[in-house]
């Protein structure tokens, strides 16, 4: 047997790539009775039949992660993509999407677009709320190539979902990133003639044999309702969690509490304020959600 990652499945079949090859299988009965599914992403072992050069998947690796949109496995990495202008950055949903991916247990990297909009004095305000993340944060430009051997850099060895608004860019990068690939971007019209989207099969977009990217963006969910308890939603700012803990009350969530460390941070320059405004804004959102 040789094993295999799922890269795209249409009509029962399931295209494996493995090594030397991408094989057209089918599953064994044998998962449907188990319940389970095999998935875009899911490592497997594949029989071939000599004959026709056919393959069986055999074996469902154990699953690392599962995303829900799209429906796919073993993904280790979310990119969420803005563009600084045209449409301008949004704060809110950079941080939201944070949220999403940290609670899905992703690495996050953030790739600020179309770079070649702004001037020199704009390029770098992002960098300064987000340092204290950690978070790599790329800048490119699908216009002058700017910062695309980082987001490829940053690729590398992972198996990526991008995330990110409509129209920041994101067709155009992957676009970038694998030439050859022609999605089709906001320039030429992505919509069919009946005003629908066109239907597209979700399908890991193999880089190099190990660098895997997914072609349709991720968490077009934004509810926060999978977290149940106000002290949760610090775990997903890193650099607010880093203090937690350190309160003077052991279960502070960091809003009105007295000898608050966090706010303290805040008013240090420690923490950007931009960033605890938003958690603010999530922690209102998540205690109006539980009143229902
Ligand atoms: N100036 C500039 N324009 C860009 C850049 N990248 C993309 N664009 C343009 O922005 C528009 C939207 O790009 P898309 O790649 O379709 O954006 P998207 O994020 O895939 O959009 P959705 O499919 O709606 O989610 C197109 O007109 C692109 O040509 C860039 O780096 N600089
Ligand atoms: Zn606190």
């Amino acid at each position: 047997m040789i094993e295999g990652i799922i890269i795209k499945g249409i009509g029962g079949f399931y295209y494996v790539k493995t090594q030397d090859k991408v094989y057209e299988c089918k599953a064994r009965g044998l998962f449907r009775e188990d319940n389970i599914i095999p998935l875009i992403g899911d490592r497997v072992k594949i029989r071939i039949n000599e004959e026709d050069g056919s393959g069986y998947i055999e074996e469902i690796m154990e699953r690392k992660s599962q995303l829900i949109r799209p429906p796919v496995s073993n993904v280790t990495q979310a990119i969420i993509i803005m563009s600084i202008k045209k449409p301008d950055i949004n704060l809110w949903l950079l941080d939201r999407l944070i949220v999403l991916a940290e609670h899905q247990r992703l690495n996050i990297g953030i790739c600020i677009n179309k770079i070649d909009l702004v001037q020199e004095d704009e390029r770098n305000l992002i960098e300064k709320a987000y340092r204290e993340t950690g978070y790599p944060i790329i800048k490119t430009s699908c216009k002058t190539g700017e910062g695309i051997v980082d987001l490829i850099d940053l690729l590398k060895n992972q198996v990526t979902v991008f995330a990110g608004p409509s129209g920041v860019g994101k067709s155009s990068l992957l676009n970038r990133i694998k030439p050859g690939l022609e999605l089709k971007t906001g320039d030429v019209s992505k919509k069919t003639t009946r005003g629908r989207h066109t239907t597209r099969h979700v399908e890991l977009i193999d880089l190099d044999g190990n660098s895997f990217v997914l072609d349709t963006p991720g968490f077009s969910s934004l509810s926060l309702d999978f977290i149940e308890r106000e002290e949760e939603l610090s775990k997903y700012f890193k650099e607010i969690d880093e203090f937690n803990g350190k309160c003077k009350f052991i279960n502070c969530i960091h809003f009105k509490e007295p000898g608050c460390e966090v706010k303290k941070q805040v008013e240090k320059g420690n923490i950007s304020r931009e960033r605890y405004e938003n958690y603010l804004m999530f922690l209102e959102e998540i205690k109006a959600n539980r009143r229902y």
